[in-house]
């Protein structure tokens, strides 16, 4: 089943000097995938995920999620259709600071008026699947950053959402906190979530099943995992250089 479709979709700037960040993109996601998409500072990945998670509207081309063009719906529609149909993980968290983890991951449910007694069923469930029970009650300036990017993905999925969309998630993260959560998100997919993963850092890709690459805004090439983790990786950083990437800084970074 396909989950997302994206057609032809481009998208011009408009300003003193039009910059057109996405030419003729065309791919799609089927249910239970699990795809990193990456390329060069400004090749247009950003714009692709904001027009995705309908943030931007296209200057021509569509995407439709289960079938579904939001960029044709009303604005509370697309306000509700973003709500029920997607899940959003940034690098800042994007977090109430002075609310509790708690209160954080329920809002989305709350917004939408989700009893009481559910809503605890749900918390509870959920945060024992992403290992958080025990912080429940803390504020969030009181949590590690990979606690806090738990604590997101909680939120982004406890309405159980057709797509997850995550825009470099381990951006802010140490390398013991990126590889956490990278196990987190790839569990998810295990368990069936379908997840779109804009990403700088060919370690977390490598947790993807498939990467599509990115180049002046054009779909550049993809490559699959297979079974073998580490010649993925090694494909990972091949494409990079490729693409542009410095390689002897790329020949530092291992897995
Ligand atoms: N609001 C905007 N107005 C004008 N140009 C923009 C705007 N946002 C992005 N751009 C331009 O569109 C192109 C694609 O930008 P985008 O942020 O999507 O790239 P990116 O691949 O996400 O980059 P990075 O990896 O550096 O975050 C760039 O040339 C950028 O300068």
């Amino acid at each position: 089943m396909t989950i997302l479709d994206v057609k032809y979709l481009s998208k011009i700037y408009e300003g003193q000097v039009p910059r057109q960040a996405l030419d003729n993109v065309r791919f799609s996601l089927r249910a239970e995938e699990f795809v990193g998409i990456m390329g060069p500072s400004g090749s247009g990945k950003t714009t692709l995920l904001n027009v995705i998670a309908t943030i931007d509207e296209p200057t021509s081309g569509e995407i439709r999620i289960n079938g579904v063009n939001p960029h044709q719906l009303g604005r509370t529609e697309t306000a509700l259709f973003r709500r029920r149909e997607l899940g959003f993980v940034f690098q800042q968290f994007n977090l109430l600071d002075a609310m509790t983890v708690a209160e954080n991951i329920v809002l989305p449910l709350s917004l939408d008026g989700v009893p009481v007694g559910e809503m605890e069923q749900k918390l509870n469930d959920i945060a024992l699947k992403l290992g958080i029970s025990d912080i429940l009650d803390r504020r969030i300036y009181e949590l590690s950053g990979g606690q806090m990017q738990r604590t997101a993905i909680a939120r982004a999925i406890i309405h159980k959402p057709s797509l997850i969309l995550a825009d470099e998630p381990t951006g802010n993260l140490d390398s013991k906190a990126s590889d956490d959560v990278m196990r987190t998100l790839r569990t998810l997919n295990e368990e069936g979530a379908t997840i779109l993963m804009v990403t700088h850092d060919p370690v977390a890709a490598s947790f993807c099943k498939r990467v599509i690459f990115i180049k002046d805004g054009r779909f550049y090439n993809e490559i699959y995992r297979g079974d073998n983790r580490q010649g993925f990786f090694q494909r990972i950083i091949d494409m990079l250089s490729l693409l542009g990437g410095d390689r002897r800084v790329l020949s530092t970074i291992r897995l």
